[in-house]
């Protein structure tokens, strides 16, 4: 099925017709939709608030809290989609891999994975190891009503980029020699996060999730002859075990001009460009069928509202021409970002795109 139809047998739900779900299934919207990646989280003084003295990972165990911090940036910049707060690694230490969030720094991994020995570290993810997913989504939705709630997860890519460098990198040198030197291994890899991603999103949208996002933030690192070879099935099998929902699938990640093409066949009904790519160029690159979401950079964000709203109207001018088009940022609100100049943002967009 995909994501223009309701899904068949079942009722539409409270979301089906809001602004964010049109617009990813390319039917005309009221205005254009805007969510911004990273929306919960530090640039939020009422986030600092509710987590303080919390471990990262620990606050996303907690379906209260999570649900609070979900809510937070949707009541104060009245964006038109929720994203569900958690991080891409909270599978990973779900199933007992040895990991944690360091501030400031980001995932650390205490064994990366190096061997075929280490993938042992690799086990199924079944809902009763999330069991407060299910119950923060529940929660969520019923608060959201007819806002949507999108789930995430990251990519194949992505994960095994922090399981086999054991932390951030900004060369992947160890994941590309594994890619290069070890290819049946790297494709075992992919392969296993490819089913934890999988599992990740279903226990999202079984609880009520309205759209999914494939963070494949650091595949901008490979060329698209590396993507298309190593990487590209494993994203697509994950597309295509949720396929059978209906809720529309967005695909983003940083740096990906070149890969554009091939992240939207991997399987996208949306596809996510950073900055660096306007979206005219982008809907070039990827070609009829498929919505864009993007691209405003989030460091304009620091120049002043006069800025703000120029360059805000130059992407909403690229992407005049296009079939669908949700307004987020090129990559998340950095730390520092000032929140009201992200409530003023949403609220230009909302107003000049009026219909
Ligand atoms: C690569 C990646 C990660 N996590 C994520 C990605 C993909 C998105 C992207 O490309 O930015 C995804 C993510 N992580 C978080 C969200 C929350 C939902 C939202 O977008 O609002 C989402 C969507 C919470 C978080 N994830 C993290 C925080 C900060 C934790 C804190 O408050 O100390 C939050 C709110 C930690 C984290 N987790 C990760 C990084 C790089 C960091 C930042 C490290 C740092 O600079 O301190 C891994």
């Amino acid at each position: 099925m995909s994501a223009n139809e309701s899904p068949a047998g079942r009722p539409p739900t409270a979301t089906y017709d809001s602004p964010f779900l049109k617009a990813c299934r390319r039917e005309p919207v009221p205005h254009t939709p805007v969510w911004f990646m990273r929306q919960a989280g530090r640039s939020l003084p009422e986030y600092h608030k509710v987590r303080a003295g919390i471990p990262m990972l620990e606050s996303c165990t907690r379906p209260e809290l999570v649900a609070e911090i979900t809510l937070q940036p949707v009541r104060r910049h009245h964006v038109d989609a929720a994203i569900y707060y958690s991080d891409i690694v909270v599978p990973l230490k779900a199933i007992g891999v040895d990991l944690d969030i360091k501030p400031g720094v980001g995932p650390v991994v205490e064994k990366p994975i190096r061997t075929r020995a280490d993938l042992a570290q690799l086990r199924d993810l079944t809902p009763e190891d999330i069991s407060y997913v299910t119950e923060a989504v529940g929660l969520l939705t019923a608060e959201l009503g007819a806002t949507p709630l999108i789930g995430f997860a990251g990519a194949p890519f992505t994960l095994a980029s922090y399981l086999v460098e054991g932390g951030p990198s900004r060369t992947y040198e160890n994941a590309k020699a594994m890619m290069y030197g070890d290819p049946e291994l790297w494709a075992d890899l992919l392969d296993r996060l490819a089913d934890i991603t999988a599992a990740f999103l279903k226990v999202q949208i079984e609880a009520g999730a309205s759209a999914v996002q494939l963070f494949d933030s650091w595949a901008g690192a490979l060329s698209p002859a590396d993507y298309r070879r190593s990487v590209m099935s494993a994203s697509a099998k994950v597309f295509d075990a949720v396929a059978g929902y209906g809720v529309p699938r967005i695909h983003f990640g940083v740096g990906t001009g070149e890969l554009l093409g091939l992240m939207g066949e991997a399987g996208a009904d949306v596809v996510g460009v950073d900055w660096r790519v306007p979206l005219d160029e982008a809907a070039r690159r990827i070609g009829p069928g498929k919505a864009l979401q993007g691209n405003f950079d989030p460091t304009v964000l620091f120049a002043g509202t006069e800025v703000v709203e120029t360059k805000a109207r130059e992407v909403l001018d690229a992407a005049a021409g296009l079939e669908g088009h949700v307004f987020n940022l090129g990559h998340g609100v950095m730390p520092k970002t000032d929140p009201d100049a992200l409530t003023r943002l949403a609220e230009y967009v909302h107003t000049r795109t009026a219909r």
